[in-house]
């Protein structure tokens, strides 16, 4: 049972990307969704990481998956998503669960690049298509148990540590569901 991170942001595509692979999920909106449903897994999608965190510390939910993400339950977070999870972002003072040893940048790719594809090979699955939009990447990782998945123009864009994954693209945009797959086999 995954439950979707639903405040704002692309969640319903990886609500989407869950019912196609026959996962039973749920949408995690306020602290009643939690009570009612125990995730074995926790997606946090793209969108705003500012407005996400303002909706997390507003609807009671922060401390809520914060203990779930220390506790243990796997997460994988994808562009905004992956920005929640880092313990540190090097163009912004705003911090969030501070789980990950990575430092990201905000916003890398720049205006002119607000958006785009690209293909590259990611660790353990081969060579995926990948959707960026307004992404961040890792800058640096910060422990050696961050193990590197994937690289794009020399800049890691997906990795992993203890029960996170993190992407800076969105694997749910696109038709290929291996990432949301290794996810499940993998965590
Ligand atoms: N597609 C995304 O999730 C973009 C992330 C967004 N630019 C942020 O900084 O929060």
């Amino acid at each position: 049972m995954i439950g979707v991170l639903a405040l704002q942001g692309g969640f319903i595509e990886h609500i989407h990307a869950l019912e196609k692979l026959g996962v039973p999920n749920f949408e995690i909106r306020e602290m009643g969704d939690l009570e009612k449903n125990k995730p074995d897994g926790i997606i946090l999608p793209g969108g705003e990481s500012t407005t996400i965190g303002k909706l997390l510390h507003s609807s009671g939910l922060f401390q809520c998956i914060d203990d779930l993400i220390r506790s243990g339950v796997p997460v994988l977070g994808t562009c905004a998503g992956m920005i929640l999870l880092a313990k540190r972002i090097v163009n912004d003072d705003r911090l969030y669960f501070q789980a990950m040893d990575i430092s990201v940048k905000r916003n890398a790719y720049g205006r002119q690049l607000g958006s785009f594809c690209a293909v590259e090979n990611f660790e353990g699955i081969g060579r995926i298509p990948m959707t960026f939009i307004r992404a961040p990447f890792i800058e640096r990782i910060d422990d050696e148990n961050v193990q590197i998945l994937c690289r794009m123009d020399d800049h890691i864009v997906a990795a992993r540590q203890k029960n996170m994954l993190v992407t800076s693209f969105h694997p749910e945009l696109t038709d290929d569901l291996r990432v949301h797959q290794y996810f499940l086999d993998k965590f």
